[in-house]
């Protein structure tokens, strides 16, 4: 069995991350989808919204799509959420799986900063969602170490359990977080870049205002 995983602050979780999940998990033959909303990011400033309101977002997202969960395991740990820990325990709970953990290429070009980014292959596959604006080269030993492990078929992804790095057909769209919580602070609309059900949700918890 095949599962996606998609990790993020989800600040709000959009339909950016929505349609680009659906279409990998689509394009990779996925059986389950994962959203791995997460608790302490790392590497950013922290979220506007609480931690109950992220996963109450990234959860009606999840109750739309069938075959679609929620992984509360960064959000139970008081710890930063290092990716490669979370894979470690979640390889542990799927031992048989194929994991797919999704990034877009801007995480990729940024991978080297990542606790321990070398490990993360030990436990899951690399999807990569692609920008198209994005024309920035990988530095040389990240660039080396994505030839090294670069699959071109899905059937290498099924086969093994980790370890490739697959460029997806499925390209990032340009909605940010960012852009749509400033778009609701200043009572622009931003409705269709939301999921119907976190947009009623950011109304009536009058979240970002
Ligand atoms: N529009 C999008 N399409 C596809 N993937 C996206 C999109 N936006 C973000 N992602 C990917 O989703 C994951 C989680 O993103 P995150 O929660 O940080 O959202 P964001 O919109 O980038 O947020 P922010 O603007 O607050 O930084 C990352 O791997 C990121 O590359
Ligand atoms: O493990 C790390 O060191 C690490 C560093 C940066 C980002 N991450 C995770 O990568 C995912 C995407 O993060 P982002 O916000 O950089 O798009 C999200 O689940 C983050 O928690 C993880």
């Amino acid at each position: 069995m095949m599962r996606v995983i998609l990790g993020g602050t989800f600040d709000p979780i959009h339909k950016g991350h929505e349609e680009a999940l659906a279409s990998a998990a689509h394009e990779l033959g996925a059986e389950q989808v994962v959203l791995l909303p997460n608790g302490v990011p790392p590497h950013r400033p922290q979220p506007l919204a609480s931690t109950a309101q992220r996963l109450a977002m990234v959860e009606l997202v999840a109750a739309t799509h069938a075959n679609w969960s929620v992984e509360r395991y960064e959000l139970e740990q008081q710890q930063p959420s290092y990716m490669v820990k979370t894979l470690r325990a979640l390889r542990q709970r799927w031992p048989n799986d194929s994991l797919v953990l999704l990034i877009g290429d801007d995480a990729l070009a940024g991978l080297t900063s990542w606790y321990q980014w070398q490990d993360l292959l030990t436990y899951a596959h690399l999807g990569i969602l692609r920008r198209p604006d994005l024309k920035q080269p990988l530095q040389v030993e990240l660039a080396e170490y994505v030839q090294t492990h670069q699959v071109e078929a899905v059937t290498q992804l099924q086969q093994h359990k980790a370890g490739c790095i697959y460029f997806t057909a499925s390209t990032i769209h340009p909605i940010s977080a960012t852009a749509i919580r400033a778009s609701v602070a200043s009572h622009a609309s931003a409705d269709n870049l939301l999921n119907p059900a976190v947009r009623a949700y950011i109304e009536q918890q009058q979240l970002y205002r």
